[in-house]
């Protein structure tokens, strides 16, 4: 399923957040926000997936216009995974993840075994198969981000949004979980501050200062060492490697 933003302006009394940004994100694409803090990566996150309305400008998913789409139609097409998102007190894991049906469910329909087989497979890809009885309250923070994105998976969303879905986790599972959305069939968009990872995982780049976009395109092409000082303020040294993906930037101290 195909993104596209046209001219998206958005922001708070005389503050400008969201800068006439316009970018479109190709079906089964998975496309990398980065910038500094405060860039706009979030909010610009949120009026992609229809959560926040645009001042002026908008947001099409398969050329139809997000604010004309009905809110269960969009809840079964595009899930969002927030960061450090928080779940009421005393539910289970497997409860937290059926919550990932509802768009799907009619007020009549029953818990259904296909049902059941999404919330079992989104838990195993996620690695939590094991704490599924586990209350989500006693969860690491890891777990917990885990678990979120197997709610979202269990959405069968056609479009994923992901706001930092590493924050939290070691390095085993930033792999695995990065890994997992790129190769999943559908359209991501991930917002990233580890700019190696998005090097290794997203097929395009939009970086993002003070609300506008600054570049966009492949790692090799978008992740210059020029790029990292004027926009992230770092000295790095960028190694490119013989095939896509394999893009590498060492810091440097000073
Ligand atoms: N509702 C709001 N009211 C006032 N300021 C806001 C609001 N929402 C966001 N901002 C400001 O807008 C800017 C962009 O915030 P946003 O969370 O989109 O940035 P970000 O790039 O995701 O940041 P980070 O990398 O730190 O998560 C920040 O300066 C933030 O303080």
């Amino acid at each position: 399923m195909s993104i596209s933003a046209h001219n998206l302006v958005w922001g708070v009394r005389h503050k400008t957040i969201v800068a006439d940004v316009s970018l479109s994100v190709a079906p089964g694409e998975t496309l990398g926000l980065i910038g500094p803090n405060g860039s706009g990566k979030s909010s610009l996150l949120r009026l992609l997936a229809g959560l926040k309305q645009p001042l002026s400008g908008r947001v099409e998913i398969l050329g139809q216009d997000i604010a004309r789409v009905p809110r269960r139609t969009l809840a079964r097409q595009v899930a969002f995974v927030q960061q450090n998102a928080a779940t009421d007190t005393n539910v289970s894991v497997r409860d937290v993840v059926r919550l990932g049906r509802t768009p799907h469910r009619s007020a009549l329909s029953g818990w259904s075994a296909a049902d059941e087989a999404v919330v079992s497979a989104a838990l195993e890809r996620v690695d939590m198969t094991g704490h599924r009885a586990q209350a989500w309250q006693t969860l690491s923070g890891g777990e917990r981000q885990r678990v979120h994105i197997a709610r979202a998976l269990a959405q069968s969303p056609q479009v994923m949004f992901l706001d930092e879905p590493t924050n939290h986790l070691d390095i085993h599972h930033q792999i695995e979980i990065l890994r997992m959305v790129r190769d999943l069939d559908l359209t991501s968009i991930v917002a990233l501050h580890d700019l190696n990872l998005a090097a290794m995982f997203c097929d395009r780049i939009v970086v993002l200062k003070a609300g506008a976009v600054v570049d966009c395109g492949t790692p090799d092409a978008v992740l210059t060492e020029t790029l990292l000082r004027d926009v992230f303020r770092v000295n790095a040294e960028v190694c490119a490697g013989p095939i896509p993906c394999q893009t590498h930037i060492r810091f440097k101290a000073a």
